[in-house]
């Protein structure tokens, strides 16, 4: 594209940028804005050039912390949405969300009941914006009694397999009452301590494995424990996004054998075993442990469970159960996960956008622009 040409493109696009994207009014110090504005209209000027026609289709606002900004919106997703006719927009936390877009879908994961008032405000004023996901569905899943709550209700079984989860307790103070609490709850050592909130922080996702009954009152309630499933060290990651299904193998803790639980007492904080980089997928493991559960089961698990939870972004952890071939647990439920490393992201996630507002339009064609 020659320079008059670029002047004369990046004049309309400016002029659209007004009605369309105020990012001025939406960054916080000008620095920022002009920088944002310069990308914004740079990328718009590449996908001219690339596509021919170039026709912006969707703006997507996101509210994301900046690790999660790294992982999940990289060079290539960013590249691929542009060419799709997609536009990420960052949210300005300090500006009202009413005076900023307008936005066609608004993505987000950020904690706190701050934010959870302003999207659930917003999401009443303006009923045309998919936002992603509801901020009570979230906050469901965020809670680690009730987000296998709807695993245990849908108590799946069928001639693919059964789908449950581990027994588990619920300890809200008193750490002293533990003992006696698992005890009366009948469950088998040893057991998985977890905090009971996930609300984003390291410490959330500081789990112990407890050997012994007398060293559970040395836990820090509230918490959530549960019985520890052999699985012979391989988790499955499902990743959802709308209604696609991916897997992954993950490591996981290896099995722990009647002898170990025996010889050993105590409380021992593990590390974030299945969020390592190495995946599973390439090693050399026993079929009958690394078998991906059966695609029909998934897709009912994951289909039920998209209606129940109301999300359309999250990952399922699940389990089989060592020396059996059907006996899966649900373990842990997340919430925007780390998609960036779900194979072929990129053009799933920018797939599900497109589609997103499609099925909208085609249910309200008034909103069609
Ligand atoms: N009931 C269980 N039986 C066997 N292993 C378990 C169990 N619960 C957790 N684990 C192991 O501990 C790891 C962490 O547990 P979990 O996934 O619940 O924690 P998390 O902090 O929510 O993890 P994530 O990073 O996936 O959010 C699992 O990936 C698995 O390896
Ligand atoms: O990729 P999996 O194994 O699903 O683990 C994810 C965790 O479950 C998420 O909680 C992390 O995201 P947040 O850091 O936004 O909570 C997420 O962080 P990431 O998106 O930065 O990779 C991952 O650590
Ligand atoms: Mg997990
Ligand atoms: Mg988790």
């Amino acid at each position: 594209m020659r320079l008059k040409e670029e002047n004369a493109y990046k004049n309309e696009v400016e002029k659209e940028n007004g009605g369309r994207v105020r990012l001025k009014e939406e960054c916080r110090c000008k620095g920022e804005v002009e920088k944002e504005n310069e990308r914004v209209t740079s990328q718009r000027l590449y996908s001219t050039m690339v596509s021919g026609a170039y026709q912006q289709k969707l703006v997507v606002g996101y509210a994301l912390t900046s690790k999660k900004v790294k992982s999940f919106l990289q060079p290539k997703l960013e590249g691929l949405a542009r060419n799709k006719g997609i536009l990420f927009v960052a949210i300005d936390l300090h500006r009202p969300l009413s005076d900023q877009g307008p936005f066609d879908i608004v993505l987000h994961k950020l904690t706190g009941k701050e934010w959870r008032l302003i999207l659930e405000d917003y999401g009443q004023r303006h009923p045309e914006v998919t936002v992603l996901d509801p901020p009570d569905a979230i906050q469901h899943v965020y809670n680690r009694q009730s987000m296998l709550q709807d695993v245990a209700d849908l108590n799946l079984s069928d001639c693919y397999g059964k789908v449950g989860v581990p027994r588990q307790l619920v300890i809200k103070n008193d750490p002293l009452s533990i003992p006696d609490a698992v005890t009366r709850a009948g469950l088998t050592l040893p057991l998985v301590a977890k905090p009971l909130v996930v609300d984003g922080s390291a410490k959330s996702h500081e789990l112990s494995l407890a050997y012994d009954q007398l060293s559970l009152s040395m836990l820090e309630p509230p918490l959530v424990l549960q019985e520890f499933v052999n699985h012979g060290g391989v988790l499955f990651k499902v990743f959802i996004v709308g209604e696609t299904i991916k897997v992954v193998r993950r490591f996981s803790l290896p099995d722990v054998s009647k002898r170990e639980l025996l010889n050993n007492a105590g409380v021992f904080q593990f590390p974030r075993v299945s969020t390592a980089a190495a995946s599973a997928d390439d090693a050399d493991l026993d079929p009958g442990i690394a078998e991906l559960p059966p695609r029909p089961l998934l897709e009912k698990l994951a289909r039920e469970l998209r209606r129940r939870l109301g999300l359309h972004l999250f990952n399922i952890d699940m389990i089989r159960e060592h020396g059996t071939r059907d006996r899966f647990y649900v373990i842990d439920i997340n919430y925007f996960p780390g998609y960036g490393k779900m194979p072929g992201y990129e053009h799933i996630f920018t797939d599900f956008l497109l589609g997103l507002v499609q099925s909208k339009q085609k249910r309200c064609p008034a909103n069609n622009s």
